[in-house]
């Protein structure tokens, strides 16, 4: 159980991956200077070693915080996912441990849809051979196989942030779209939702997938789905790398089944820039490969580093949770004037009670108190009327079931 008592300048924040400056301006301007700010992701075993002392931890889709990572993650308080895409994070283990994990989950949207846009047009339009030929002094002058997307029916699996922006963008260059998703989703325009992925795979001129990484959507697009998809049409994947079988599609390419592809997301992406990207889709005609960047624009990015880090900062300053990919949800006023202690614990029965008893029995006044559960764990923020000292910390510790236990005070200072 975790319970230590920190200055703001001595709560060590690390921020991998390059993530934007703007979230280190951030940190800063809120009083956080102890920051770690690498470019690249680190290894497991680096990151075990640096990961013990460090109480916020800011990560991009590369670096991989599994169980062991979290056993040895002694005083972290909170993860920031300076992207969409939380599923290189063991949720359950930062869950268990009382780690809430944030993320940005609507700033690089834009940039994806946009992205995804232009590959369907290029596509169409069989671009990608074209350019490499010219490239090579070669002259590819033809209209064979060269499409306008007027008119063209558009296929989005996924109708969530990415998927609904990019049918309003490509409506409006003249695609009918059509989309599948497992819940039943309010159609922007005049897109319709399809009864089943079968039916949007034999419609579809473009198929364009925009499903997280679940149990549910692994290897969803294979051998036999894209055996259902209209002879020359084109498959776009900048969802995750999980979701399309890789050597199904690279054969259905070489075979000429499909007319092209576009791939942002892989099974195994190289762990940084310098190391060799290998794939079967390499060599393919009219296939663009590009290195998970649909949501790398210096837009998205910046206010991925803005959103993030004010995640952290409110969280670490106030206690709020909200919008936590894994935690109980609460949203909490200011506390000017008010010391305010935060518990977690296994949501079991009889720990609130337990923890009014104690501060009773400790002659701790209560000016506020907010609960929130999920199946697993409770989060109960007390808000009191004087800075108890360890007094507080230690009472709330011996509570059973107590998982981690923080005091921030009212000039927002944290013990965590
Ligand atoms: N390439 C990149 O750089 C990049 C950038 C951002 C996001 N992404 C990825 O894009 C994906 C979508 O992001 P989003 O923000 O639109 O997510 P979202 O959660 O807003 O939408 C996902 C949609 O998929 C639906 N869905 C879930 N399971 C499904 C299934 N089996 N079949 C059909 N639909 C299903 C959901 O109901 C939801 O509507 C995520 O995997 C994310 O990680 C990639
Ligand atoms: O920036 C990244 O590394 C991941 C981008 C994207 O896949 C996301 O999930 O937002």
């Amino acid at each position: 159980m975790a319970k230590t008592s920190l200055d703001k300048s001595k709560i060590k924040i690390l921020l991998l991956e390059g993530v934007h400056q703007s979230a280190v301006d951030n940190l800063l301007n809120a009083g956080y200077t102890n920051i770690e700010h690498l470019p690249t992701s680190l290894d497991e075993a680096t990151l075990i070693e640096k990961i013990s002392d460090v109480h916020f931890i800011g990560i991009r889709s590369r670096t991989q915080l599994n169980e062991r990572v979290f056993e040895a993650a002694e005083k972290l308080v909170a993860v920031g996912c300076f992207c969409i895409g939380t599923n290189q994070v063991d949720l359950d283990a930062a869950l268990v441990r009382g780690i809430p994990v944030f993320n940005a989950p609507f700033s690089n949207t834009r940039s994806v849809a946009e992205l995804v846009l232009a590959e369907a047009i290029m596509l169409l339009r069989g671009i990608p051979e074209k350019s490499h030929r010219a490239h090579q002094g070669g002259w590819l002058k033809s209209a064979k196989n060269s499409h306008e997307a007027r008119g063209k029916t558009l296929g989005i699996i996924g109708y969530g942030s990415i998927g609904s922006q990019l049918s309003v963008l490509s409506e409006s260059l003249g695609f009918d779209v059509i989309y599948y998703d497992v819940v039943t989703k309010l159609a922007m325009g005049n897109a319709r939702q399809v009864a089943s992925l079968e039916e949007l795979l034999a419609r579809a001129d473009v198929v364009s997938l925009h499903v997280p990484d679940l149990a549910s959507t692994r290897w969803m697009i294979g051998e036999a789905e894209i055996a259902l998809m209209k002879p020359d049409s084109i498959l776009i994947n900048a969802s995750r790398g999980s979701v399309v079988v890789i050597e199904a599609l690279a054969e259905a390419l070489e075979a000429g089944r499909l007319a092209g592809a576009a791939v942002d997301v892989f099974p195994v992406e190289p762990k940084g820039n310098e190391e060799e990207f290998v794939s079967p889709l390499r060599g393919l005609a009219n296939v663009i490969l590009t290195p998970h960047i649909g949501g790398s624009t210096l837009e998205a990015q910046e206010n991925i580093g803005i959103e993030v880090s004010e995640k952290l900062v409110t969280y670490s300053d106030n206690g709020t949770t909200v919008s936590s990919v894994n935690f109980p949800e609460v949203a909490l006023p200011a506390h000017p004037g008010k010391h305010r202690l935060l518990h977690i614990h296994d949501n079991v029965p009889g720990v609130l009670s337990e923890i009014n008893r104690v501060l009773s029995e400790n002659d701790i006044n209560i000016l506020g108190q907010y609960l929130q559960t999920n199946e697993r764990i409770g989060y109960v923020v007390i808000d009191v009327d004087k800075d108890y000292g360890t007094r507080a910390l230690d009472a709330l510790s011996q509570v059973s079931h107590t998982k981690r236990v923080r005091v921030l005070y009212s000039e927002s200072s944290f013990q965590g």
